[in-house]
């Protein structure tokens, strides 16, 4: 149905018009306007046959049944078809449901969406030495990785299974291994070789098959992402907070972003004017802010530093090389966020 975009009056040719009714919200009949005539009108209502353009409240000048204002043919109507017509593909398959993408459907009356649901994704949090709540002491220190991991895992589009908390313990985690039921378990603080390091041990004796064993990158060298016979993947993610971090978002998010169907994003490249060191044989991961210049460097960027990434807006990925990067690729600290094309 043709439909008004203002508050006013619908008309039919031009004015002087004699105002003859009023069509409100949800009417499915408005009736038909002859040469010269008005019907009040709502944002939205269905416009009466006949009608040739709308004028909006503001621009009526109305005595008694009579209405002056300006007319222009189709002004302040919303045609049939404007945004779509029978047999048009609105949307690409494969597309992210969003927000937008959610009232799209619903506008055009679908009901049902053929979706590939979104992965979910359980936490086990290891150490002896971790407390969750109030100050650290001596010897013992706060669980950092626990609070990150709800919010990286919504943002990169996967639902929030079970976070556990674990002591160092070999049988402990093969049992929670056995277990946590979700597509993706991530393990931190396990992914080294120390005593107290069970992660790899426990994989073999669940004879899983070690997918990744260890990534060239700094910080983050230790992460392994392995998958159990049953088909779930465990993506081990290095103690140190900042290692951590960077194993969701490199191999933690690249295989959510793959479970859901979706490709790998490709990241963009951005000038470094200050320049970035780089480490020889391993990838970097450089906690930056982005400016008109170029991407900043925001330091407090060690492992076990999570100062650096709270205020950055993304990891700058510097290649391996003898010197110095004066560009690097961009990897966004929000999963959520699209990456940049710069
Ligand atoms: N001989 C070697 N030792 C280590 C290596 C290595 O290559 N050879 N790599 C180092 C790097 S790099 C990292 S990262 C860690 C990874 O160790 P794990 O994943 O086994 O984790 P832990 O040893 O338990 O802890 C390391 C560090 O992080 C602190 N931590 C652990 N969990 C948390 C948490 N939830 N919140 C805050 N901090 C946490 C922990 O107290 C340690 O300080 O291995 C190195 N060693
Ligand atoms: O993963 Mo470690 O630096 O590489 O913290």
């Amino acid at each position: 149905m043709d439909r008004s975009a203002m508050d006013g009056y619908a008309v039919r040719g031009d004015g002087p018009w004699r105002i003859v009714g009023h069509v409100a919200a949800g009417v499915a009949e408005p009736g038909t306007l002859e040469d010269g005539e008005a019907t009040g009108i709502v944002t939205g209502a269905t416009v009466p046959v006949g009608a040739t353009c709308v004028v909006r409240s503001e621009d009526a000048v109305v005595s008694g049944d009579r209405l002056e204002g300006p007319a222009k043919e189709g002004r302040h109507i919303r045609r049939t078809g404007e945004e779509c017509k029978p047999g048009d593909q609105l949307l690409p398959a494969g597309i992210v449901v969003d927000p937008a993408v959610l009232g799209l459907a619903a506008t055009v009356g679908l009901n049902r969406l053929t979706v590939v649901p979104p992965p979910t994704v359980a936490a086990v949090i290891t150490g002896d030495e971790l407390v969750h709540r109030g100050p650290s002491s001596p010897g013992r220190i706060r669980d950092a990785i626990g609070p990150m991991l709800p919010g990286l895992i919504t943002r990169a589009g996967a639902r929030n299974g079970p976070l556990t908390h674990l002591r160092d313990d070999r049988d402990a985690l093969v049992k929670a291994l056995k277990e946590t039921q979700a597509e993706l378990v991530l393990v931190s603080g396990s992914s080294a070789s120390g005593p107290a390091d069970h992660l790899r041990a426990v994989l073999t004796e669940l004879d899983a098959d070690l997918i990744v064993d260890g990534v060239a990158c700094r910080p983050g060298h230790p992460q392994a992402l392995a998958q159990l016979p049953d088909g779930r993947l465990v993506l081990g993610l290095p103690g140190n907070p900042h290692a951590a971090l960077v194993a969701f978002l490199t191999l933690g998010v690249a295989a959510i972003t793959r479970m859901r169907g979706l490709p790998l994003a490709t990241l963009a490249n951005i000038a470094v004017p200050g320049g970035i060191t780089c480490h020889p044989t391993n990838t970097r991961l450089v906690p930056i802010r982005l400016t008109a210049q170029g991407a900043v460097p925001v330091g407090h960027d060690g492992a076990a530093m999570l100062r650096g990434p709270a205020v950055a807006d993304a990891l700058a990925v510097v290649a391996p090389g003898p010197s110095e990067a004066i560009a690097a690729r961009l990897l966004p600290i929000d999963p959520g966020a699209r990456p940049w094309i710069l």
